[in-house]
């Protein structure tokens, strides 16, 4: 078996990753849930990887520490090491971690996108036939969010009510822009939060998912805003968007504006670049999902919408993503779900969000039939009702198993 001693590191050479057959890919097996869903995730991508190459490729696994586990063995919550492996070795995979409400560390999630300058946040939705799902044709929805990971309210600048900082910032802002500070309700007890969005931020993740739509021969590209209320950073957005696909892809405008065309470079299919507000967004996923295809978002616009979307297709346990930086090549890929507190240690829960998330990963290494087992085994297993929890409590004449059953239930239908 690799290891991490025996393998080698994907390294990018003119823009394109170059993937050894015994690669080194470093993992954080995560908080709550995390253990367990690590475990059956690993094992049905190892034998994914063993069917598809027979022993010629193998991944050599390298665990990294964060979060509960790093802090009981090392002190730290985000150990430099674990940086350090996803800084040398690329691409890597992790589980969740805890992030406390109110008090306490910020995002670990949130630190690894910033600290490494992953700036998408890619989460395909799609529908897996046989998935019971709350809405009445789910396979209308085939989206993919590029939602923004490196700016708005995430950046974490936020001033707490009470503090000395606070205090600092309130004089300030008073002295510098009075008329401003008037509109603040309730001066002596308010917090504050900066939402930093730049043309450079919004530019770059814009024009990775219209790349995306031509590389995939996608019909749109929707910018999702709140732009009506938040004029320069949401509505920047939107009109930073539509500049990036006039200047970087020729776009023209339809019918005065402000939605553009495109002529897929590749297909010659027409992409059309459009925007929504993030209100309606959200109750057109329910109304009119065929509609929609890419989705390029801003930070906390995505996070809403990721959850809302997996809820259409079946549920946050088949919900994977990938943290991606296409310049760098840096990129982890993750569920969109947390850790299911409550559910923690009892080999439960669905893995199918972090093997999907794998399949992902799998795909971006250029190993599409590994990744092509993976669907064809979830298929088959979702096909024979053989499901957890989340499935099972929805679907009629369904077989019940654990999290670790659901992995070798995959493999079983590779
Ligand atoms: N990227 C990351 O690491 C993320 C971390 N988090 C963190 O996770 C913690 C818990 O967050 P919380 O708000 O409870 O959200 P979670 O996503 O962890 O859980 C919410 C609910 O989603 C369902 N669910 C979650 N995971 C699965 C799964 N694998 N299979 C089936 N169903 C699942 C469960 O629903 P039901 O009760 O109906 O069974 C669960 O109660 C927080 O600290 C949060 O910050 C949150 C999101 C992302
Ligand atoms: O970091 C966290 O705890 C939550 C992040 C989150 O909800 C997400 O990225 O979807
Ligand atoms: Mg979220």
């Amino acid at each position: 078996m690799a290891t991490a001693a025996t393998g080698q590191p994907i390294t990018m050479q003119d823009g394109q990753l170059q993937v050894p057959s015994t690669p080194v890919i470093p993992f954080i097996e995560g908080d709550g849930t995390g253990p367990d869903i690590w475990r059956a995730s690993q094992a049905t991508l190892d034998a994914a990887v063993e069917k598809a190459y027979g022993g010629e490729k193998q991944i050599a696994w390298m665990e990294v520490l964060a979060g509960e586990k790093a802090f009981n063995e090392t002190g730290e919550w985000l150990p430099d090491a674990t940086l350090d492996a996803f800084r040398q070795y690329l691409v890597g995979i992790k589980g969740p971690l805890t992030t406390p409400v109110g008090g306490g560390i910020r995002s670990l999630n949130v630190a690894l996108r910033q600290i490494l300058d992953l700036y998408t946040c890619l989460r395909p939705v799609q529908y897996f036939s046989g998935v019971p799902s709350p809405v009445k044709q789910p396979e209308l929805t085939d989206m993919v969010i590029f939602r923004e990971n490196s700016e708005d309210i995430y950046a974490g600048i936020e001033f707490e009510h009470g503090s000395d900082d606070c205090e600092k910032f309130k004089k300030l802002f008073e002295e510098n822009f009075a008329e401003r500070f008037k509109k603040v309700r309730f001066p002596g007890t308010t917090g504050f939060g900066i939402k930093p969005v730049s043309q450079e931020g919004t530019a770059r993740l814009v024009k990775a998912s219209i790349q995306y739509a031509i590389d995939n021969d996608k019909p749109s590209v929707t910018l999702v805003h709140k732009g009506n209320i938040m004029k320069f950073t949401e509505g920047a957005f939107r009109d930073w968007g539509y500049e990036c696909a006039k200047n970087d892809f020729g776009a023209t405008e339809l019918d005065g504006g402000p939605w553009c065309t495109l002529k897929n470079p590749k297909t010659g299919n027409e992409i059309v670049i459009k925007d929504v507000i993030a209100d309606a967004m959200l109750q057109q996923i329910l109304t009119r999902p065929a509609e929609y295809s890419v989705l390029a978002t801003l930070n906390l616009n995505g996070d809403y919408i990721s959850d809302a979307l997996a809820a259409c297709v079946g549920g946050i346990g088949i919900a994977p993503g990938g943290n991606i930086n296409y310049d760098t090549g840096h990129a982890i890929f993750e569920a969109t779900h947390g850790t299911a507190p409550k559910y923690a240690g009892k080999d439960q829960v669905n893995p199918g969000s972090v093997i999907l998330s794998g399949e992902m990963m799998l795909r971006h290494l250029g190993w599409t039939e590994a990744a092509d087992l993976i669907i064809k085994g979830l298929n088959g297993a979702i096909g024979a009702k053989t499901v957890t929890y989340d499935f099972e409590r929805q679907m009629e004449g369904a077989t019940l198993v654990k999290c670790s059953e659901f992995g070798q239930a995959i493999v079983k239908h590779m």
